[in-house]
């Protein structure tokens, strides 16, 4: 297996700007939050008693298609989400957060432990704007405002309250008004703080629990990287949602088999972690087991996943942390592995698996995992396409 030489890296451009993505160059590191926002659904059965059992997965996950007209991941479905501003650490949410939640942790859990320092990215511009509020507070702000810019649905809850409640959230109803601040948002993210005030509303940072951070995997010089957490959301119902068909031009409400079923179906297409996020959610068989196993994941350390890609003779791997081929090497920050074996070989070599295999980036991809997990997370089942079954049947 081989490695090629390591490239610069990229540098960066310093800002104090209040607002603006916080992005480290043309091809830098983004960083970004996107949440998985997940909703009870009752099942619609005909009316009068019921032969058939109760649905396995009573809940629905929200997915967005992005226009085909985005510079990154164009017509994919994805979870709502984007790019951290500057006005999501500005020191104005301290006033509409007062007096109930206050610094340093806004009535969120304690910090969770540090996280492991593998892999070190190249300073961004979060670095130079004045930051009032901490990390896990300002990616929430921008989870909710972009949940709210994309999908027009709006996760706050009223000032007065004062802690989050033991169930899941619901979301705010549509105000009056809503399509005119959305556009202005849309224009000015510092226009967020504006609208939650009007409404005498704090975004609920509470509602968001830690999920999981995906870094983008090194694919070829220059390319785009995001680094995104990704929160999840537990509605108790779901709200109406108003793709902007501008960013984002359909959206659906699946269960995590529906979605599996459309992608392999090739009616959506989805990036790998949004498909290894849905196969986990696949766990859980109803939306209070999810939210009481969320609640339970807060004081856990949240991972942060470098895929690091392995080119086959026939395919790509994608190596993630636990697998026995992963190399915790800055190198694959910049670098992809190459071999000459076959996907299939690769496979029936190896015992120690946490991976996902890219047969085709046209909707074949299979999950491999045999190793356990590092903390209270649950990891995917195991996920491979039924013909790629025929001619391979796993580790002996
Ligand atoms: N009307 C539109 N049509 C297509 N893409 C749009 C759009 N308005 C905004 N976008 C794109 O959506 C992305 C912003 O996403 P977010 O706010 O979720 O981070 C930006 O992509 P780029 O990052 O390629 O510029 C922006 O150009
Ligand atoms: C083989 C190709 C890949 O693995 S591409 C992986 C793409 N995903 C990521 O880089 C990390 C996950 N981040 C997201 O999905 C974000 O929500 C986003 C990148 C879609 C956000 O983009 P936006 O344009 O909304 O800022
Ligand atoms: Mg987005």
């Amino acid at each position: 297996m081989r490695a090629p030489a390591a490239p610069e890296p990229e540098g960066r451009k310093p800002s104090n700007a209040m607002s603006g993505p916080l992005r480290s160059g043309p091809s830098g590191w983004r960083r970004a939050a996107s949440v998985l926002l997940t909703a009870g659904w009752k099942h619609r059965g005909p009316a009068g008693p019921s032969l058939s059992p109760p649905p396995a997965e009573g809940f629905r996950l929200l997915l967005l298609q992005r226009s085909k007209g985005q510079g990154f991941l164009p017509g994919a479905h994805v979870f709502p989400g984007g790019i951290l501003d500057a006005a999501d650490y500005s020191a104005d949410w301290l006033s509409l957060f007062a007096p109930h939640h206050q610094p340093p942790r806004f009535s969120l859990n304690p910090s969770p432990p540090p996280r492991s320092p593998f892999p070190v990215l190249p300073a961004d511009r979060t670095h130079a704007v004045d930051r009032a509020l901490p990390d896990d507070v300002a990616l929430r702000i921008c989870a909710i405002r972009e949940t709210f810019e994309e999908a027009g649905v709006l996760l706050l809850r009223p000032r007065a309250s004062l802690a989050a409640a033991p169930e899941p959230a619901r979301a705010l109803p549509p105000p009056a008004g809503l399509a005119a601040w959305r556009a202005q948002v849309h224009r000015d993210p510092r226009q967020f703080l504006r609208f939650c005030e009007h409404l005498d509303c704090t975004p609920d940072i509470w509602a968001l629990h830690d999920w999981s951070v995906w870094l983008t995997p090194f694919i070829q010089r220059g390319g785009r990287r995001y680094d995104t957490t990704f929160f999840l959301c537990c509605l108790s119902e779901p709200p109406p949602v108003y793709p902007d068909l501008a960013e984002v031009v359909g959206c659906k409400w699946s269960s995590p088999s529906e979605a599996t079923e459309s992608f392999v179906s090739k009616e959506i297409w989805l990036a790998p972690p949004q498909f290894y996020e849905i196969r986990r959610l696949e766990n859980f068989a109803s939306l209070s087991d999810l939210h009481k196993f969320c609640l339970d994941l807060a004081l856990e350390e949240v991972e942060r996943w470098l895929p690091i890609s392995l080119l086959t003779a026939d395919g790509r791997i994608q190596l993630l942390p636990g697998d026995e081929l992963y190399l915790e090497d800055s190198d694959f920050l910049e670098n992809v592995l190459t071999t000459e074996k076959k996907t299939e070989e690769i496979m029936k070599e190896g015992r120690k698996f946490h991976r996902l295999v890219i047969h085709s980036l046209n909707h074949v991809y299979s999950i491999h995992v045999t190793v356990q997990s590092k903390n209270k997370h649950v990891f995917p089942k195991n996920y491979v396409k039924m013909e790629l079954l025929h001619s391979w049947k796993g580790p002996q």
